[in-house]
């Protein structure tokens, strides 16, 4: 018997699951749940979600407050190759494993990127894509359930928000809301950072600019726990329609020519059985930015050469599959206070101090406010070829799409709108500074040696040379910021690397301390056209199949200068209506 778990139906053998189903979903994680909530919500379709992880227990839940969740086996444990340009680090790939997925044990930052990093996805999707900022926004409405501030804390701290940038539909449980609490020292930080040259403060991030403001956590509003995607579209949810079994690892997708008919799964450990199920209109794959390629892969969709070498019969030579990879990247920077520190105003703490999420306040910002040289680093990156740094023998295609994204990153990089350097202020001085959009693409593969393995994953991070500008250039404005004439009288002094560390030398400091991922992975199944190294089209369906459709973080061909999970629920509502229409 299908067990019950805080109201949510969770079966655990194979011989529990039906033949069919309208949707058969692979994996349980932002964005699958997410899907299979909307498309199983008015009862018309059956929906079967297939997940490798497992559904964290009560006891697990209440432990962690609702909030963080210490359970050995939440993530996955996959380190990618050697970094060449890192000093031959290697880097840990932080994934949630579990029904919730990455959200369950993300950082809860509930943010979005600005609308020309958007219109940007439609720029590369081609004539007609309605993925630009004017197509998304109602998606971001839809998608997250907007809580505002109380009332005393918005007023101490200066807390703003757009109405008309969020929603608030009773329908949506996934919630960006505010602590009760904030640590006054943010005060004089956001005082000295918003005297920045060129800085601007916008009313909301959430609108679409860049520049320094306030911005939600992704957390329940009454009970302060965390809101992710099993609390938004999972948990209470009593539907004989929804099916979610657990522990089960999907290996291949099942064609009918190129028509997809179902899946092929087994438990995560393969000692079982394999079992097949079949989805009547739609496979939808929402496995992750890591394993949604090798999922395709395995399937024999993928660049020819590397199915070839792994035996795997092509079905469609995709070269775009597990290509294009990009994510976050950042590094600390260290600060101490030599002579006290700036006096902070008292406000009351008006809840407990534990539903602090933090952090709250940042500054999202461009180019040419981090730092004066930035025609010059612009004019570097536009003089490549578009080859030059991407991996040897790349497919005629890839270098097609890697053109055309430098064509419009040269734009980006020259927009003051584009958010890209993210300073999260912490009430401490020095502290992150995080790269937000990057130029050296990376690759996710399965090992040909060893294809049902975890893929390797390969960041190629600093390959190309313009992100060790970039990244040295927000070095350079934080040592700025610090330099504040309002931090003077505390004698601010950096204790690594140190500000005599400038040049060449803070170049090979960044190579042997940057940490190349905030846990924001996207790109290996972008929605691109097939010429330009894409893998789905505007309707996120894999070129050249029928029934099949990737939707979840891969799918994104660009950054957006932002924490991911509300753009990946955001793409999910997006895709339901996509999916809906074609019925
Ligand atoms: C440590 C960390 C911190 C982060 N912090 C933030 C933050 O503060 N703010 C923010 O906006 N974003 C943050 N992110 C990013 C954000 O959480 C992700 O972008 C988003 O959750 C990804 O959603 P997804 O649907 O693409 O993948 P996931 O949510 O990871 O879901 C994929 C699911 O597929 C399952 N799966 C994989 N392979 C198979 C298979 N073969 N068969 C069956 N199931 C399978 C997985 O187990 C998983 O449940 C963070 C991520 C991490 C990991």
């Amino acid at each position: 018997r299908p067990t019950t778990l805080q109201y949510a139906k969770v079966l655990q053998r194979a011989e529990q699951v039906k033949e069919e189903y309208d949707y058969v979903i692979v994996g349980a994680g932002t964005a699958g749940l997410t899907v299979a909530d909307r498309l199983s919500e008015d009862g018309k379709y059956s929906v079967l979600v297939i997940e490798y992880c497992h559904l964290i227990s009560d006891e697990v839940i209440l432990a962690g407050g609702g909030r963080s969740f210490s359970d050995p086996g939440i993530r996955y444990n996959i380190t990618s190759i050697p970094q060449e340009d890192m000093a031959n680090r290697r880097q840990q790939v932080l994934i949630g494993c579990c029904v919730g997925g990455s959200s369950a044990i993300n950082g809860m930052v509930m943010v979005r990127g600005t609308a020309i990093e958007y219109d940007g996805w439609a720029e590369l999707g081609g004539p007609g894509s309605t993925w630009n900022w004017d197509g998304i926004l109602p998606y971001f409405k839809k998608a997250i359930h907007f809580n505002p501030p109380n009332e005393d804390l918005a007023e101490a701290f200066n807390i703003t928000w757009d109405p008309n940038a969020w929603g608030q539909e009773a329908k949506t449980h996934i919630h960006a809301s505010f602590p009760t609490y904030q640590n006054p020292a943010l005060i004089p930080m956001y005082k000295a950072m918003s005297k920045m040259p060129g800085m601007v403060i916008p009313k909301d991030g959430a609108g679409g600019k860049s520049g320094l403001f306030w911005f939600p956590t992704s957390m329940d509003p009454v009970k302060f726990w965390r809101s992710y995607s099993r609390t938004g579209h999972y948990d209470n949810i009593t539907r004989d329609n929804y099916e979610v079994i657990t522990l089960h690892k999907v290996q291949k997708i099942l064609f009918d020519g190129t028509t997809a008919t179902g899946v092929q799964f087994a438990t995560r450990d393969g000692n079982s059985t394999v079992q097949t199920v079949k989805a009547r209109k739609e496979v939808i794959i929402s496995a992750g930015t890591v394993h949604t390629p090798q999922i395709l892969q395995l399937s024999g969709i993928g660049p020819k050469a590397l199915l070839d070498e792994a035996n795997i019969p092509v079905l469609l030579n995709i070269p775009g599959v597990g290509q294009n990879f990009q994510d976050h990247a950042y590094l600390s920077v260290g600060y101490s206070w030599s002579n006290g520190t700036p006096p902070v105003p008292v406000v009351e703490a008006n809840g407990d101090r534990s539903t602090v999420a933090g952090p709250n306040l940042g500054a999202w910002i461009g180019l040419p406010v981090i730092t004066p040289e930035w025609e010059d680093i612009v004019s570097r990156y536009e003089a490549q070829d578009p080859a030059q740094f991407l991996p040897a023998n790349s497919d005629p295609t890839i270098v097609a799409g890697y053109a055309a994204f430098q064509k419009l990153h040269v734009k980006l990089l020259r927009d003051r709108d584009t958010n890209l350097l993210w300073y999260p202020l912490q009430g401490m001085p020095g502290g992150i500074v995080m790269s937000m959009h990057v130029v050296s693409h990376g690759t996710i593969n399965i090992d040909p040696a060893n294809p049902n393995a975890e893929p390797i994953v390969d960041y190629r991070a600093l390959s190309n040379p313009v992100d060790l500008d970039i990244m040295a250039a927000n070095i350079e404005f934080m040592r700025k910021y610090m330099n504040s004439s309002d931090f003077a009288p505390y004698g601010p002094r950096e204790t690594f690397p140190g500000t005599s560390v400038t040049g060449e030398a803070l170049r090979e400091w960044i190579r042997q301390n940057l940490i190349p991922t905030n846990f924001h992975p996207i790109a290996t199944a972008a929605k691109k056209p097939l010429e330009m190294g894409g893998v789905v089209g505007e309707d996120l369906r894999v070129h050249g199949t029928e029934r099949l459709s990737v939707v979840d973080g891969s799918i994104m061909p660009l950054l957006p200068g932002a924490n991911t999970q509300s753009t990946v629920y955001m793409l999910a509502e997006k895709a339901v209506d996509l999916i809906k229409a074609r019925q």
